[in-house]
């Protein structure tokens, strides 16, 4: 049996039809009305969303677009947990106040009236979700946004498969239950077939039935599930790909009774232009990495310099995201009026840049290194100078050399003045972040990315300049230099004002290490070369090659003058 979904045309001419069940959208020609129908703004006046990952980094920048974009949105309704003693309408409220929410502020200080928060944990049964809350959002909801996930790499399987699996099948029992539900969107990873070098938005089969393993993984002991996690996920590198490759499938499994689109975003950074540009509140991906090397603490990691990295703006995914809400919306409604029996497929939309604007590993290497050599962090370990290399040993001598050996002596002079050691348990957690990443840098994969195209396509002059995904229009290097000053504002909390302060610090760190390398070099004369005759000649016979050379080079000049 063939499990490869090869793609035919589909006969209405609305898209084309994969094997397996799943359309990508190739031929506008049948939807040209979508032109003439409601903007994206027109469409979201007066509906009820439901959105599921508020309070994360995607969730927010959701949250926000929304609120600002489309004023006349009804209600934004927030599947949220309580948290670290935090109740869920605290954490609603916390957010709100964050910086990402100053724009909308501006505009529309009440918006927080159109937030309406919900207690729920998705890992319990229900979603543990009130009853008079399933009500309410079964008559009133209109279209929902399932970003909830763990992202977390090292995840143990249950608790990946309860997140991102199970509560999505709960989340899409209680999609059915929508009466006025006109689209569902499912926030999935470009990565989720990360097996695969080249990546069509089609849904492909799943690794294993997900019910089954649901099943089986049911009445397992922890430690025995650990044990099989790596013959699980076979040819992917954690978890979270393989459960989020599952989760897709639970989705398709729905489509014939629910309007939905997935949404597969590659590498999501800072923002590239909205609210503001480099807004980023977390470690994830690339961030971390960056930080830790403007820090100057990492200075070598294995990537592919040549590889394309896949990063993609948080901004321009919730732009595609809210485009394909507005757009599986509009589709259906069209369907129902020609009284269309047919179920409609899931569109998926693979949000990627490598294949319309490609930027490489090693070039945001250069371009990270010298925007933070610009714009400095503070209290810099070191000065910032990481450089990645495809070389295993290579990559092994410099994490000894550059990160072990320094590690060492700070954590010695630590303990001189009576302070705890602290550098070597930061390099090991940054050692066990970034062997995780490596996967993700040391390859390139390539997205087919037709649908995200069409999508904008469809869209009004103004809708593409509101609602802008067009990755053609990023310019990597002004990109990165605001992703590297965003996560200084943003995640780092740093001010703007103390560059001049995180630039002298900067220049006494150069002094310093001036200062180790002659001490080195008088450390390794005295103890090795002044106690050898040998050793001595040949020092005192290569100073006066270099005296002669000199000489002769001053004399030449002086003649030629
Ligand atoms: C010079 C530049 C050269 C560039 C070279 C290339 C670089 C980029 C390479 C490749 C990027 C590719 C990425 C692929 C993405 C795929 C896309 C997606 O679909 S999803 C999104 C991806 N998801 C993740 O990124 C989760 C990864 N994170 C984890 O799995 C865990 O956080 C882990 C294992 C890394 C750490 O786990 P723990 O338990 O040790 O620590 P914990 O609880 O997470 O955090 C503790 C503290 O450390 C900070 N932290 C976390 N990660 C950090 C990091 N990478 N660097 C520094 N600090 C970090 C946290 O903010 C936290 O701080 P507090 O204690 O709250 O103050
Ligand atoms: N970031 C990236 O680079 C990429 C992300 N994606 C996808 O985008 C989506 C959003 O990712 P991102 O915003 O970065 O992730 P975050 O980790 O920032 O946010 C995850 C969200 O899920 C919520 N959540 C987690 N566990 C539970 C739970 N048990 N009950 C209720 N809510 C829960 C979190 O809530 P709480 O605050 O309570 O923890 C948080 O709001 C995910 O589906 C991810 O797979 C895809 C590609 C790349």
């Amino acid at each position: 049996m063939s499990t490869e979904p090869s793609v035919e045309r589909d006969l209405d001419g609305l898209g084309e039809q994969a094997t397996d069940g799943h359309t990508r959208l190739t031929d506008i020609s049948g939807v040209t009305e979508g032109r003439s129908m409601a903007s994206i703004p027109e469409y979201y006046a007066g509906k009820n969303v439901l959105i599921t990952g508020a309070t994360g980094f995607m969730g927010k920048v959701l949250v926000e677009k929304l609120l600002r974009a489309c004023p006349e949105v009804r209600a934004l309704y927030l599947l949220v947990r309580p948290k670290a003693g935090q109740s869920m309408e605290q954490r609603v409220s916390d957010m709100m106040t964050c910086k990402l929410f100053d724009r909308v502020r501006e505009v529309n200080p009440d918006f927080h009236l159109k937030i309406i928060p919900i207690s729920s944990e998705l890992t319990q049964p229900g979603l543990a979700i009130s009853p008079e809350d399933v009500e309410k959002l079964s008559a009133c909801i209109n279209v929902v946004f399932h970003c909830a996930a763990t992202i977390r790499f090292d995840e143990p399987l249950k608790h990946a498969l309860q997140l991102n699996v199970i509560a999505t099948q709960q989340l899409l029992s209680l999609a059915k239950q929508m009466q006025h539900l006109e689209a569902f969107v499912h926030i999935s990873t470009a990565y989720a077939n990360c097996n695969r070098k080249h990546i069509d938005e089609v849904i492909y089969p799943p690794p294993v039935e997900p019910k089954k393993l649901i099943d089986s993984l049911e009445w397992m002991d922890d430690s025995i599930v650990r044990d099989i996690t790596p013959r699980l996920i076979g040819d992917r590198p954690n978890t979270y790909t393989y459960t989020k490759a599952l989760a897709e499938c639970v989705v398709q499994q729905e489509q014939d009774k629910l309007n939905i689109a997935i949404i597969r975003p590659s590498i999501v950074g800072a923002s590239w232009q909205e609210p503001v540009p480099g807004w980023i509140d977390n470690f994830n991906g690339p961030s971390g990495v960056f930080i830790a090397a403007g820090k100057g603490i990492l200075r070598t990691m294995r990537a592919n310099n040549d590889a394309v990295a896949d990063l993609v703006p948080v901004d321009m995914v919730i732009n595609l995201t809210l485009a394909a809400g507005w757009y599986t919306a509009v589709h259906r409604r069209k369907t129902e009026k020609q009284k269309d029996e047919r179920p409609k497929s899931a569109l998926v939309y693979n949000c990627t840049t490598g294949g319309i604007n490609p930027f490489h590993w090693g070039q945001i290497e250069h371009h990270v290194m010298s925007s933070f050599k610009r714009n400095p962090l503070e209290q810099a370990f070191r000065r910032p100078n990481a450089n990645i290399t495809s070389n295993y040993l290579m990559n092994q001598y410099w994490i000894l050399v550059s990160h072990k050996f320094p590690a060492l002596i700070y954590d010695f002079v630590l303990r001189l003045s009576g302070q705890k050691p602290q550098m070597m348990r930061i390099f090991n957690r940054l050692h066990k972040a970034i062997g995780l990443l490596e996967y993700f840098s040391s390859q390139d994969w390539e997205w087919n990315s037709e649908n995200m195209s069409m999508l904008m396509s469809q869209l009004t002059p103004e809708d593409r300049r509101t609602f802008n995904f067009d990755v053609r229009q990023l310019n990597w290097p002004e990109y990165i230099e605001n992703y590297c000053i965003g996560t200084k504002k943003y995640v780092l909390n740093e001010d703007m004002s103390d560059i001049p302060a995180a630039r002298q610090h900067l220049r006494k760190l150069r002094n310093i290490r001036y200062t180790f390398n002659t001490l080195l070099v008088v450390f390794i004369w005295r103890v090795f070369i002044a106690r050898s005759q040998m050793a001595r000649n040949i020092w005192y016979f290569v100073v006066s090659l270099c005296f002669k050379f000199l000489s002769y080079f001053r004399a030449s000049s002086t003649i030629t003058k």
